[in-house]
């Protein structure tokens, strides 16, 4: 079972939080967040869409021209703000059949550095103390992503592992989920393998030569096993954490509710962080939380 506690600002992490996360790759920590700060997150999301979606390349697919732009659209939104439509959401011709503000999967990917509402949310000696717990003192944050896992159409997300997408030497990226809502089966929660960091990273995705992004198989097996899948059920404002070796996924959200989350990821500053890495920091260094 995944470890849950709160949060102790005077303490930070205790020894046993930190026990379960090096043993299970995963913690759990309960009412992070404000309900208060959740909304506001939730409504500076709702606007970010209304100023960036209508910009999204998506709206007709399927044209080969229309790959091209998504695939700049996504490299782009590495040091921007993208906006990434569901696929439900749009019928057999290619026309968007729901409301823009129903239609979002998730925007990213900088909108920690970039957003002045998730700028403040992302920074800060609270996540620090949570980063010193899990042994990454030195933090750079490299990645936010505001996913929304739409009411009925919201997709699965496959098991992967995240230093799959954040790769350093040694391996070092940690994910930071916030539970915007009450995240639960019904939903879509997160589900991860505990423990299955210590498996190793099982894929890298890299720029190739040519410049084009693709994956690598590392291992010879690329099955997860599923028997150690246990599903991580939050109520809002819960902060999940876990190790970048840790897999993870979430299933379509069918259901009337959508299922909010925030996440950041951040690398150790003292790691190798490769120029094959589909995110770099371009003209802007990656930050700490402090
Ligand atoms: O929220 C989800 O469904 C997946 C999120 C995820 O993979 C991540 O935060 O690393
Ligand atoms: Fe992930």
């Amino acid at each position: 079972m995944v470890y849950r506690c709160r949060f102790d600002e005077a303490l930070g992490l205790s020894i046993e939080a930190r026990t379960a996360y090096a043993r299970d790759g995963v913690l759990v920590l309960e009412d992070f967040v404000p309900a208060a700060q959740c909304q506001g997150l939730q409504q500076r999301a709702l606007e970010l869409v209304a100023e960036h979606a209508p910009q999204a390349p998506g709206t007709v697919f399927s044209a080969r021209d229309q790959r091209y732009a998504k695939d700049a659209y996504f490299e782009n939104s590495a040091r921007g703000i993208g906006a990434f439509f569901e696929a439900g959401a749009f019928d057999a011709q290619g026309r968007l059949c729901v409301p823009l503000e129903r239609a979002i999967n998730k925007l990213g990917h900088a909108m920690h550095d970039l957003d002045p509402v998730f700028q403040a949310f992302s920074h800060g000696a609270r996540l620090q103390a949570v980063a010193d717990g899990v042994g990454l003192g030195d933090a750079k944050l490299v990645q936010s992503m505001y996913i929304f896992k739409q009411p009925g159409i919201g997709g699965e997300v496959n098991c992967h592992q995240d230093a799959t997408y954040l790769y350093t030497e040694p391996q070092s990226v940690v994910g930071f989920w916030f539970a915007i809502e009450d995240a639960h089966r019904g939903n879509g929660c997160l589900g991860g393998l505990l423990g299955g960091q210590r498996g190793g990273l099982k894929q890298v995705f890299r720029r190739q030569a040519g410049g084009a992004l693709q994956l690598e198989p590392l291992q010879a097996d690329l099955r997860w096993d599923m028997e150690a899948l246990e599903w991580l059920e939050v109520r809002q404002g819960t902060l999940i954490v876990f190790n970048g070796l840790f897999p993870h996924l979430s299933e379509p959200n069918h259901s009337a509710q959508s299922r909010h989350a925030y996440t950041l990821h951040a690398v150790s500053g003292q790691a190798t962080y490769p120029a094959s890495n589909w995110i770099q920091p371009g003209g802007m260094p990656f930050t700490g939380f402090v």
